[in-house]
Parts: structure tokens; C-alpha cells; sequence
């Protein structure tokens, strides 16, 4: 029997850039992420789909429609997103903080007081955060949980221009997280929506994956994200300033918040093949799982020295878990290997004979058990599930995903992880970045011609899990792997 506690939390995750946009006026061009998805290079060299985010679900206008959707799902929080080049569409660098730095340069503080609230009401959208506020309120008006991301990977043109800094360099264009202006920049976004609808916010995140930011904007040009800039310094720099973004705006939040501000994190389970490589995957761990997480809350990490302005600013952890990654000794060195975790075959198998999504992502659900259990034992931190699902455009494994990663979190929860909610990627089909719409996450597939919402089988199979909080045993069947496997 897998019974979830009365107050677990179901639902679901959006972000603005793949959500928001579909019906005309609702299109936000003023960013890294829009010039990068429309530059007709990219497209030429398939870097980037050529499917574009204007012709998405529309969720500016039809965020009812899908509130009433996620509530007849039996859904009861929702973790959503704020776009800061629709807030900020013009620079907000002549608004003055009180930013602090130490001998080495490190940005130690930054204050933005209500006076500088009322500048950025000069430059800023606020009928862009009305809007946001109508979204917000609508589903809490419905008695429902609202957590706020509020950066979840485009950055305002004026703060990053990604096909300059890719032809001319960081030093000569708006170069975003490689420039720790950047941290200021962002302290003020976050002060400023914290100042405006902490009222409609139960839980506060600061960032969605900032590793998956500095990991494929600057060392995995071929993953078809901005600014794709090889370089090894840049990664150091953009992790580095946004560890620093995010301890900055968790103390400004907190300047007008009572509430708990997290971090949400691109997490996955590093697992060895085979035994006698366990130590060196732990220390991998250490260094690819754990290092950001443990910068923002001990204050140093494997490659972090030691900072008190970064101690103790996370209150909650967003577990985003999508597949493992494995490894194995290769050349008398321990690396991962393909064929497994995301680089398994486009709805194919993986070299384990476990089924793979449409995006060639294994399906491996112990590696979230395994995880969880490691972040319970390392920081004893309260943590959500912010992701978790499968591009799965026929639903053939959906089911079997949920039911299987649910277990999964159920067993993480009797060994003591304390795991308040669990909220699936996502309700609604949307645009998967370089990927564009080829790739469909939703238990809700949407025809991005008519805007029109069709359930897939699983949103029935998630309404039973949610409506009752717990597997049902009539459902317990879907994580068995028997009719799955490729033998
Ligand atoms: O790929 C599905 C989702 C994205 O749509 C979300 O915006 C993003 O938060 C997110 N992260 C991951 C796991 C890490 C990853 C990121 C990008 C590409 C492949 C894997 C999967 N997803």
C-alpha cells in the first residue's frame, strides 16, 4: 500500500518562456532565449528546432482552462514562473542597491530598499505584473498552494545577448552571468516581485537548474543553448556569479518575505555498473550533484572556499529528477557511459534493456529513491519534487513513469526524506527549448494550432493518485517493468 501523507502535495510545474506564449500579444521578444530559438543560424545548423515560442499553449490567456484542468486532476500546488524581460523590458542598471563587496571582489551583500522598489515601478511593466498577479490569484482563489520560481533561464536582452557574445566574446556584448553585474541586476527583480505578490506566494524559489545554465550554455555548445560558448572559465564564472545571484536575492526576498526561499536544482543519480568504482562516483557526486547545494547552504563546497555570505540561505530544495547517469571504468578511467540515463536511444531502449523516452531518456526510477535518500542524509533539508516526467508524445510510458518515480519518493519517505510534494513535468504539452515542440511532456497534449487540451491516459492514472493520495492498488501494476523491458 502507498499511502502519502493527508497535506503531500500533487501537481505541477510551468516556466514562462515554454507556457506563456500562443495567442498574439502575449509574445515577450526581448530576450536571450527569443533571439536565440528564432536566429536563423541556429536553425540552419539544428542547434534550435525552428518550432518558435509564439506558437505555443497560450497559458497567458488560457490559464483558467488549465487551472480548471490541474483542479479536476486533483491537483493541489502548482510551481510557476515570472518572466524578467516582460517585468524589466528596458535596463535597470541606473536604479540604484547598496551592493558590498569583499577584498577579493566577491559580492558579500546587496540591498535594495523600498525607495529603489519605487524607482523600478518607474521602468518597469506593471501591467505585465498585473497580469501575473490575475494568473497567480486565480489558482489561489481556489484554496490551492502557489510556489514562485522566479528565474527559470531566459535573461533580459539588455542583460545578455547571446549571439554577440558568441561571434564577439563576452568582453565586447552583454555577456549575462559572466558578468556579476548580472547579481546585482537580479537582486533587484527579486526584491521587487517579492515587494509585489509575496501576498499570493507560499514558497519562494530563486532559480530553476542554474547547472544546467552554466553546464550547457558554456560546455555543451551542441546541446543548442545560449550563448554556446566553449569555455571552461566561463562555466566557472557563470556557476560562480550565480551562486552569488541566488544567496543575494534570498537575503532581499527575505527583506520582504516571511516566507521559506529555495533553490530548485537539475538533479540525476550518478550510479556505478559496477562495484568496485563506487568511491570514485561518490566523489563525482560531491562534485557534479552537490556543490552549488552545498555553497548556498554550509558556505563551501568541493571547488567553493569558504563564505559566510553564502551560508544557510536555502530553506527548502526543489528536486528536479529526470534519469541516471551511469558509469563505468573506460581505459582505467571512471566515466559515463552512453546508452544509458539521457543517452539512451529516442524511444528505443538503453543498453539495460529498460525503455527510453522520445528524448532517449532511460526510464530508471531507483536513481531517485537513491537520491533523495542522499539529500535527506547530506542536508536534512524539507524538499519538493519540481520535476519529474517523460517526453512521451504516445503516453506508452507515462503510466509506468508515475506510478514507478511515485514509488520511488514513497520509499525515499519511509527511510526519512522529507519530501512535501511531488510535482509532475507537466500538466500541459509546451516548448522544449532547442527541442522545440517535438518533445511533449504533458499528461495533457495540446494542439498548438487550435490552443485545444486532450487528456492522455495518464492524466487519469495521476487524478486517481492525487484525488486519493496514494498508489492504489489496482494501479500498483504500472511500475512493473515485465511487459516493458526489450529482452
Ligand atoms: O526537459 C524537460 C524539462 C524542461 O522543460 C524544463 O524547463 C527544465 O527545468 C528541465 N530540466 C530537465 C533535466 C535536465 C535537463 C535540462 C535540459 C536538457 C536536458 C536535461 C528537464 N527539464
Amino acid at each position: 500500500m502507498y499511502k502519502f501523507p493527508r497535506d503531500f502535495l500533487f501537481g505541477y510545474s510551468w516556466s514562462g518562456f515554454q507556457f506563456e506564449m500562443g495567442l498574439p500579444g502575449s509574445e515577450v521578444p526581448n530576450s536571450d532565449w527569443w533571439a536565440w530559438v528564432h536566429d536563423i543560424e541556429n536553425i540552419a545548423a539544428g542547434l534550435v528546432s525552428g518550432d518558435l515560442p509564439e506558437n505555443g499553449p497560450a497559458y497567458w490567456d488560457l490559464y483558467k482552462k488549465d487551472h480548471d484542468i490541474a483542479e479536476s486532476l486533483g491537483m493541489d500546488a502548482i510551481r510557476g514562473g515570472i518572466e524578467w524581460a516582460r517585468i524589466f523590458p528596458k535596463p535597470t542598471f541606473d536604479v540604484k542597491a547598496r551592493v558590498e563587496r569583499d577584498e577579493k571582489g566577491n559580492i558579500v551583500s546587496v540591498e535594495v530598499p523600498e525607495s529603489s522598489i519605487k524607482e523600478l515601478e518607474k521602468i518597469a511593466d506593471m501591467n505585465a505584473l498585473e497580469h501575473y498577479r490575475e494568473i497567480y490569484a486565480d489558482w489561489k482563489e481556489r484554496g490551492k498552494t502557489f510556489i514562485l520560481n522566479l528565474y527559470h533561464w531566459p535573461l533580459p536582452l539588455w542583460l545578455h545577448d547571446p549571439l554577440k557574445v558568441r561571434k564577439l566574446g563576452p568582453d565586447r556584448a552583454p555577456a549575462g552571468w559572466l558578468d556579476d553585474k548580472s547579481v546585482v541586476e537580479f537582486a533587484k527583480f527579486a526584491a521587487f516581485v517579492a515587494y509585489h505578490l509575496d501576498d499570493l506566494v507560499e514558497v519562494w524559489s530563486t532559480m530553476n537548474e542554474p547547472n544546467v545554465v552554466y553546464q550547457n550554455g558554456y560546455t555543451r555548445p551542441t546541446h543548442g543553448f545560449p550563448p554556446g560558448y566553449l569555455s571552461f572559465e566561463a562555466e566557472r564564472k557563470a556557476k560562480m556569479n550565480l551562486i552569488q545571484a541566488h544567496a543575494r536575492a534570498y537575503d532581499v526576498i527575505k527583506e520582504y518575505s516571511d516566507k521559506d526561499v529555495g533553490v530548485i536544482y537539475a538533479y540525476t543519480w550518478p550510479d556505478p555498473l559496477r562495484e568496485d568504482i563506487e568511491e570514485e562516483v561518490r566523489a563525482i557526486r560531491e562534485r557534479e550533484l552537490y556543490s552549488f547545494v552545498d555553497a548556498v547552504h554550509f558556505g563551501k563546497a568541493a571547488d567553493v572556499e569558504e563564505r559566510d555570505d553564502l551560508k544557510g540561505r536555502v530553506d527548502w530544495l526543489g528536486v528536479n529528477y529526470y534519469s541516471r547517469i551511469a558509469f563505468d571504468m573506460v581505459n582505467g578511467h571512471v566515466l559515463p557511459v552512453p546508452g544509458y540515463g539521457f543517452s539512451g536511444e529516442r524511444g528505443g531502449y538503453a543498453r539495460s534493456g529498460r525503455p527510453c523516452s522520445d528524448f532517449g531518456w532511460e526510464i530508471y526510477p531507483e536513481g531517485l529513491e537513491q537520491l533523495l535518500k542522499d539529500l535527506a542524509k547530506r542536508y536534512g533539508l524539507p524538499m519538493m519534487i519540481t520535476e519529474n516526467g517523460i517526453a512521451d508524445a504516445a503516453d506508452r510510458y507515462r503510466p509506468h513513469y508515475l506510478v514507478s518515480h511515485l514509488k520511488a519518493v514513497h520509499e525515499a519517505m519511509k527511510e526519512g526524506a522529507d519530501v512535501r510534494g511531488y510535482l509532475h513535468w507537466s500538466l500541459t504539452d509546451n516548448y522544449e527549448w532547442a527541442q522545440g515542440f517535438r518533445m511533449r511532456f504533458g499528461l495533457v497534449y495540446v494542439d498548438m494550432e487550435t490552443k485545444k487540451r486532450y487528456l492522455r491516459p495518464s492524466a487519469l492514472v495521476f487524478r486517481e493518485i492525487a484525488t486519493r493520495k496514494e498508489i492504489p492498488e489496482e494501479l500498483e501494476h504500472l511500475s512493473s517493468l515485465d511487459f516493458l523491458v526489450r529482452r
